[in-house]
């Protein structure tokens, strides 16, 4: 988005070398969830190490956000657990951010809501409009943020996730009703943060979205992981019919 330098610090937390306990390996360990009767996720078992994207794919219904929302801590599976570095995923969420499909804003002005985040946590309010710039609004500062359109607005929303400088950034299906330049704008954004030593897990039912960002692939079906590869192999040669199907288009179910 800019020739601006990273606008944050990023802690790296999976080489970090500072007194903050380790947040990695992230671990899913038999993770069930039983929702409306069904098992919506169904023994999942699943570690990420502390480095890349990695991209959550699978069909509608496979159990992608629900995942994600249980390695955030935002959802307690019913049984199984979720363990950071061996803690639990309630006691770091302070270290790490959720980007939701829908942007999630204050009704107040574009500046104002970056404000607010750099406020409750504790940040430099003089970020701010890095931030905005970082992420191509620092003309709109001023706008009321529900006057943005779809794609300004979740690139606001992924600023406010930004300014709490986390270790490890969920988006959850960013670009989903964004056109093509504004989804392209969205993964530049996650890009640069990777390159900058961010931890990013991106759910995502776009096969070409998941191809340009990722560097490990986790392929879901039915609520659980049935392939977790690094991505040109995923993508040189799914393991799986489910995938195989996934990947050339046929409906999975
Ligand atoms: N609050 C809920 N109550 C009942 N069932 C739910 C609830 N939330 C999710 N589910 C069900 O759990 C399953 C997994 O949902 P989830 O939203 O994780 O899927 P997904 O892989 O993200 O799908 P999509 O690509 O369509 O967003 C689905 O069958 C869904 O209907």
């Amino acid at each position: 988005m800019s020739d601006a330098a990273f606008p944050f610090a990023v802690r790296a937390s999976a080489h970090e070398t500072s007194s903050r306990a380790p947040l990695f390996p992230l671990r899913a360990a038999d993770v069930r969830l039983t929702l409306g009767g069904t098992a919506a996720i169904d023994g999942l078992n699943l570690t990420l190490s502390g480095d890349g994207i990695t991209t959550v794919i699978g069909p509608n219904g496979a159990g992608k956000s629900l995942l994600l929302k249980m390695l955030h801590g935002l959802i307690r599976p019913d049984t199984g657990e979720v363990t950071w570095g061996g803690a639990p995923a309630e006691s770091v969420t302070q270290r790490q951010a959720l980007v939701f499909q829908t942007p999630v804003l204050l009704r107040r002005s574009v500046a104002a809501n970056l404000d607010f985040v750099l406020k409750n946590r504790g940040g430099d309010p003089a970020r701010r409009d890095a931030l905005l710039t970082h992420v191509g609004l620092a003309h709109k500062a001023r706008q009321p943020a529900r006057r943005l359109s779809g794609g300004e607005a979740q690139r606001l929303a992924l600023a406010r996730a930004l300014a709490t400088d986390p270790e490890v950034l969920f988006l959850d299906e960013p670009t989903a009703s964004l056109d093509p330049a504004s989804t392209l704008a969205i993964e530049e954004i996650v890009r640069e943060s990777r390159d900058a030593g961010m931890r990013i897990v991106f759910v995502t039912h776009d096969i070409g979205q998941a191809r340009r960002l990722a560097d490990e692939v986790v392929f879901l079906h039915q609520g659980r992981v049935l392939e977790q590869t690094q991505a040109d192999a995923f993508f040189d040669g799914p393991a799986t019919d489910a995938a195989r199907a996934f990947i050339s288009g046929r409906i999975v179910v």
